[in-house]
């Protein structure tokens, strides 16, 4: 059971820390806040939120498909982790520290705020094997829908977690396919994305919301009505299937996609935590206590 008030006693300038380091970080390079919002949907979408993406293991989460060579700025998690633990040592878990990073980095790009609950444990193992719960770029409606109600998501929060496709960038070869062979895709918009990204795919970025995309907002859903989206996985939610009435109605009220988007963080911020004397509060990030 986790709580708002978990660290009020034991850690009370907790979230101050977190929020500035967070502040530091996003001001310095926009992206780092879509870097940690997207770190935590991994953490949360495989074992739950009990830290395990951020185990920096050569055979770990990190190491294996869609996360390697893709998620980043986990200098930043650790970073937080030391200041944290020279205020208040051996208190607060790492899994929480990214869950209040993912908050803080959305209010920090313009987006709304909630109350993150607090009480996660970390976990004392990585799970590579269950990165396969992730979804793909290539992901079709039918596959996002039941990898997102496997975690118990139901189709409203799926589509207001994709809007966190409102930030951040994403790898030639992640929309490659998108852009030269997908016919539900803009025609001067696909042209435009093709001269930096070549048909067999590369590292170079492309905006995820082309139009804002250091700006969380709701813009994310009129580019998917106009065909705009980046991936295959993003227009899949916008190509006349059943998910097209919930884009129209976020794309034409920003306070729908607002309370929809917080809602479905909190309930994603609840998988599967480990609390009471499960797992361990790691002393740093990256690795697990030594026994
Ligand atoms: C619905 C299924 C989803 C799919 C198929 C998907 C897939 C992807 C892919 C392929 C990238 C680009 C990675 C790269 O090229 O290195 C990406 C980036 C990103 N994703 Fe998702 N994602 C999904 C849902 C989510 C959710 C639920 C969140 C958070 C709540 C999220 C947050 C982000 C962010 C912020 C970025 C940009 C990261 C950066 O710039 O470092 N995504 N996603």
């Amino acid at each position: 059971q986790l709580s708002s008030t978990f660290y009020d006693t034991s850690c009370p300038n907790a979230l101050s820390t977190i929020k500035s380091g967070v502040d530091a970080a996003v001001m310095q390079e926009a992206r780092t806040g879509a870097s940690l919002l997207r770190m935590h949907f991994h953490d949360c979408f495989v074992h739950g939120c009990d830290g395990s993406v951020l185990l920096n293991d050569t055979s770990g989460e990190q190491s294996s498909p869609p996360n390697k060579g893709s998620l980043r700025r986990f200098d930043v998690i650790d970073s937080i982790k030391a200041q944290v633990e020279a205020v208040c040592p051996g208190v607060v878990s790492c899994a929480d520290i990214l869950a209040v990073a993912a908050r803080d980095s959305v209010v920090a790009l313009g987006g709304p705020s909630w109350t993150v609950l607090l009480g996660r444990r970390d976990s004392t193992a990585s799970f590579p094997s269950e990165t396969t719960d992730l979804p793909a770029p290539t992901s079709s409606l039918q596959q996002l829908l039941s990898l997102f109600s496997n975690k118990n998501l139901d189709a409203t929060d799926m589509v207001a977690l994709s809007g966190a496709h409102t930030i951040g960038q994403a790898q030639c070869s992640n929309f490659n396919d998108h852009i030269y062979n997908d016919t539900n895709i803009d025609a001067a918009f696909a042209t435009s994305l093709q001269a930096n990204c070549p048909a067999s795919g590369s590292t170079s970025l492309a905006p995820l919301d082309t139009m804002t995309p250091t700006t969380f907002d709701n813009d994310y859903y009129t580019n998917l009505m106009s065909q705009k989206g980046l991936l295959h996985s993003d227009q899949e939610l916008f190509n006349n299937g059943s998910t097209d009435s919930t884009v129209s109605n976020f794309a034409s009220s920003a306070s729908a996609f607002t309370s929809a988007f917080t809602a479905a963080m909190v309930k994603m911020g609840n998988l599967s935590p480990l609390t009471g004397t499960d797992g361990e509060i790691r002393l740093a990030c990256g690795i697990v206590n030594s026994s």
